[in-house]
């Protein structure tokens, strides 16, 4: 049995990728390289170039390979963008996503993990928030990985789809033996932002608001390492492959750092002062966001095995420095 990986030659699904082929698991990955690298993909790993709403593609790759599992990672995920592009947004994410699961009902693949995320609740109070919250999304990301949840719960109800929908806070760091991490050149992401201005790839770091109803006057924000947030997803294999109950759950610490805890790590880490300024709010921020963290734990069994902020960033540093090395050629 193999299994299939959408989105693979991106940051978070080119972690998963690994973690499968170290497990001896046969791996074909579906990803268009619109945000992905054909060089994040392992090489026992068959890397397929190709479109997740293209039905003929799906069809053949299905009937070409025996999947017991598709594990979703592919999709748009900036969320200012899906503000200004929301039928961009809604088409590859939520209708695209329908064209994968009706493919993988009609090969008769039992299986399904999907990446969702934190911002399905839209804006929360202080407090962490659990899986059970109504969900209120305020972007169209939000909205669109929201109803992809719903179709993987009617999809459950109607066929049997097994789905396991995985909602991730804050995903930071690199693969600890310094493999991968994350490639993407315009990332938009606080750690990785500040990890390309301490190399002096930026000129500063923006702080996005200090007036915030938080302990320090910014964002509040619960980092989980990829490797963690990777072995959840083959913890939802496992359990479904022993035949777990579909559900939903979050993926974080349930602890949240701010702004500048995030700095004050980086600056630790690198042994320098980062250049920083202060800048009024991003619009669509909020205050606080931290994850009910137990479900993941007790149902999956997830034992997360990097919960430390330095390290979350000791990896996206040195990814960093490699990745420039790479982009220099050397
Ligand atoms: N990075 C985060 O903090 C975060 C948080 C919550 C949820 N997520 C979700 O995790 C998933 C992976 O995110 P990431 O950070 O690795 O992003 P990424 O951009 O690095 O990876 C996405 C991958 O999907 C591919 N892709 C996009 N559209 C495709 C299509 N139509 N057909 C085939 N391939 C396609 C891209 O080429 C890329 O390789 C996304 O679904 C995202 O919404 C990410
Ligand atoms: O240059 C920067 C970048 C970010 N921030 C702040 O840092 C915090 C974290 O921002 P960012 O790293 O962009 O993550 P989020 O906006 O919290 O969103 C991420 O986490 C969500 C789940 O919580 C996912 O759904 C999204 O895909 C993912 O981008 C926020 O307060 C930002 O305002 C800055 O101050 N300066």
């Amino acid at each position: 049995m193999a299994i299939l990986v959408t989105g693979g030659a991106g940051y978070i699904g080119s972690h998963m990728v690994l973690a499968l082929v170290e497990r001896g698991e046969q791996v074909v990955v579906l990803d268009n390289l619109s945000t992905g690298m054909w060089w994040a993909v392992q090489p026992e790993a068959k890397l397929v170039e190709g479109d997740i709403g293209d039905e003929a593609l799906l069809d053949r790759i299905m009937a070409e390979h025996r999947f017991d599992a598709v594990v979703h990672f592919a999709g748009s995920i900036v969320v200012p963008d899906s503000v200004r592009d929301p039928l961009g947004y809604y088409l590859n994410n939520t209708v695209k996503s329908r064209m994968l699961m009706a493919c993988a009902v009609k090969a008769g693949i039992p299986r399904f993990i999907f990446s969702s995320t934190a911002a399905v609740y839209g804006n929360v109070p202080a407090e962490p928030v659990f899986e059970d919250r109504p969900p209120a999304p305020v972007s169209p990301y939000g909205a669109s990985k929201l109803m992809t949840e719903q179709m993987l719960k009617d999809s459950h109800a109607a066929y049997g789809l097994q789905f396991i929908a995985l909602r991730y806070f804050n995903v930071a760091g690199g693969d600890p033996r310094g493999r991968i991490g994350q490639s993407t050149p315009r990332a938009t992401h606080l750690i990785k932002v500040a990890c390309q201005t301490a190399l002096g790839q930026r000129e500063r770091l923006e702080v996005f608001g200090t007036d915030y109803d938080t302990p320090d006057g910014t964002c509040l924000r619960d980092y989980i390492h990829v490797s963690d947030l990777i072995a959840a997803h083959v913890d939802a294999l496992d359990y479904l492959r022993k035949g777990g109950d579909s559900g939903i759950f979050n993926c974080g610490y349930g602890k949240g750092y701010s702004v500048l805890d995030v700095i004050r790590a980086v600056e630790r880490v690198n042994g320098a002062p980062l250049p920083v300024q202060y800048a009024p709010r991003r619009a669509g921020d909020p205050a606080a966001i931290v994850a009910g963290a137990a479900r993941v734990r007790e149902v999956l069994g997830w034992q997360p095995r990097h919960e430390n902020l330095d390290f979350i960033v000791e990896t996206a540093l040195n990814w960093e420095r490699k990745l420039a090395l790479r982009n220099a050629g050397g």
